[in-house]
């Protein structure tokens, strides 16, 4: 049976985190993931994991100062050593409550100096990384939402990941995101599966649960099962309304 992931930056995001993994397991997610997670205590979350019997699967580092409209510091020329103390405080949070996946944000930046600020800054998030165990993320995200974010494209993260070349250093394949810039999302999917760590959904172009829009996702669960992919699939919508009421795609899509 297919396995489901609640991102609990959209779903729940009314509630502490601890409730809000409580409300997942209850709704019968298979595990959680999270944005930022830096306000809650980590042994609170950890606490509440184990009560429930959750993983928590990822977590991102530090926006930086959003009131300046930050959002992500590792692609920021000149800003290496902010950059790294996001990515030391988002390991060290991931590793507390045991986490297998920090996804780290590129931030508003173009051009060569930001590329290769943002390849050694993944250098040393996949060195630190691996002394945890923990995958390193990086996902593109949409200009409509996020313009002028650094990492757009699943083919410029391709290039990234494949000329970094570490083994925990992975994509973040997120439907809505890779619909709204890039579309054929059977053929990326399926040509990307070696790269991808984690994949995450949401009706496109509207952000809400995978219930309809231009995404058919029966036919791209049923794709991604037939590639072999059996991790839990991160539900990262935005509910309009109260969560527990947008849950109806789950028994449909289950598999
Ligand atoms: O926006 C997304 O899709 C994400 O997954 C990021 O983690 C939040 O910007
Ligand atoms: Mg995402």
């Amino acid at each position: 049976m297919r396995q489901f992931s609640a991102n609990l930056g959209f779903l729940w995001n009314d509630l502490p985190l601890p409730d809000a993994i409580h409300a997942a397991k209850r709704a019968r997610f298979d595990a959680v993931e999270c944005h930022w997670p830096y306000d809650t205590p980590s042994e609170d979350v950890k606490a509440a994991l184990k009560t429930h019997g959750l993983r928590m699967l990822g977590l991102n580092t530090s926006r930086g100062d959003v009131s300046a409209g930050e959002n992500g510091l590792s692609a920021l020329p000149g800003r290496d050593a902010d950059a790294r103390a996001a990515i030391d405080e988002a390991l060290k949070y991931a590793s507390d409550v045991g986490a297998g996946a920090v996804h780290v944000m590129a931030g508003f930046s173009a051009g060569d100096a930001a590329r290769s600020t943002f390849i050694r800054n993944l250098d040393y998030a996949t060195e630190q990384g691996a002394k945890h165990s923990i995958t390193i993320l990086i996902e593109p995200l949409n200009g409509y939402d996020a313009p002028g974010y650094f990492l757009q494209t699943t083919d410029q993260a391709a290039s990234l990941i494949r000329e970094i070349d570490r083994p925990n250093l992975k994509l973040m394949f997120d439907c809505y995101h890779v619909q709204l810039m890039e579309g054929d999302l059977s053929h990326r999917m399926e040509n990307l599966l070696p790269i991808i760590g984690h994949i995450q959904f949401a009706s496109a172009p509207d952000r809400g649960p995978p219930d309809g829009g231009e995404i058919n996702f029966a036919h791209v669960f049923d794709l991604i099962d037939e590639l072999g992919y059996d991790k839990p699939l991160g539900a990262e919508y935005k509910p309009k309304g109260p969560t527990d009421a947008s849950l109806k795609w789950m028994d449909r899509l289950r598999g």
